[in-house]
């Protein structure tokens, strides 16, 4: 199924192939920090990554993702809210097609320009497709990005898009280190939710960071450059790849910080 963003294929009409969508814990969510309870028992995030376990970068038609190789614990997530070690497999972004919009996940309703996903899965698992499925099988770690002065580890990513403009091109992206999209404080609220984009398997623990990291207006607008159509097709500006907050449904959130 060419699930997609538009009318005809977007969010509202995935349950039809992917009755998940109206699941217990999907996701995004709208997060209200009022509602969120404090857990003393919530440990720092730990993301130690290797920039040479980068492999290569990919329009897959629906985002852009910069992909890692995932045969060793070189790049992993361990503590913060989750027990054992995750792999980073790739990571990837949701926009808007102004500045008013374009994130998954809100605060108190905010809307964010766009947002950056770091997914991980469970090494309890074989491998990624088997970890996908499982309950604890992945971990995604959320950023928010804002408008302010420009990002020039951003900037890196987006220097590769003349290459991956259209769905379906790719290209090696050797040696850069995600740790640098990070905020400077790993603060975060997590919980139960799932992949917000089919398969939406409910298979995600989020942990979405307080603080977010800045891009210019010039470099959103790089973002808004890609296609999610392929060459030859009549060319579709590549905006607005994110799905609204869903129901919570009794779901806790928590917050590592006060
Ligand atoms: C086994 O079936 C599959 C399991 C996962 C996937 N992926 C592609 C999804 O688009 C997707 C969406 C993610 S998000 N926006 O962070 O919630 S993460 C992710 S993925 O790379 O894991 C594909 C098939
Ligand atoms: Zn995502």
């Amino acid at each position: 199924m060419s699930w997609r963003y538009a009318d005809n294929n977007g969010p509202a009409k995935w349950v039809e192939n992917f009755p998940i969508a109206d699941g217990p814990r999907q996701s995004p969510i709208d997060i209200v920090p009022g509602e969120a309870s404090y857990d003393a028992g919530l440990k720092p995030l730990s993301l130690k990554y290797d920039p040479s376990t980068c492999l290569d970068i990919l329009n897959n038609g629906h985002s852009f993702q910069v992909t890692f190789v995932d045969d060793g614990d070189n790049s992993t997530l361990t503590n913060g809210p989750i027990s054992g070690t995750y792999r980073l497999k790739q990571f990837h972004f949701h926009w808007g097609g102004s500045d008013d919009r374009g994130s998954e996940h809100t605060v108190a309703g905010t809307k964010y320009p766009a947002e950056l996903h770091l997914v991980h899965w469970n090494t309890k698992y074989p491998n990624f497709g088997d970890a996908a499925s499982k309950s604890d099988g992945l971990a995604v770690v959320g950023v928010f990005l804002k408008i302010g002065a420009d990002n020039p580890n951003l900037q890196k990513v987006l220097d590769a898009f003349d290459s991956i403009k259209a769905k379906g091109k790719q290209t090696t992206f050797p040696n850069f280190d995600p740790t640098s999209l990070l905020p400077g404080s790993l603060d975060y609220w997590t919980y139960d939710g799932s992949l917000t984009t089919p398969p939406l398997l409910e298979s995600v623990t989020w942990i979405v960071c307080k603080e977010p990291i800045s891009v210019s207006p010039a470099q959103m607008a790089k973002f808004r450059s890609l296609l999610f159509s392929a060459e030859g097709e009549p060319e579709c500006c590549m905006v607005d790849n994110y799905r609204p907050p869903q129901p919570l449904k009794g779901r806790p959130v928590r917050a590592s910080f006060k």
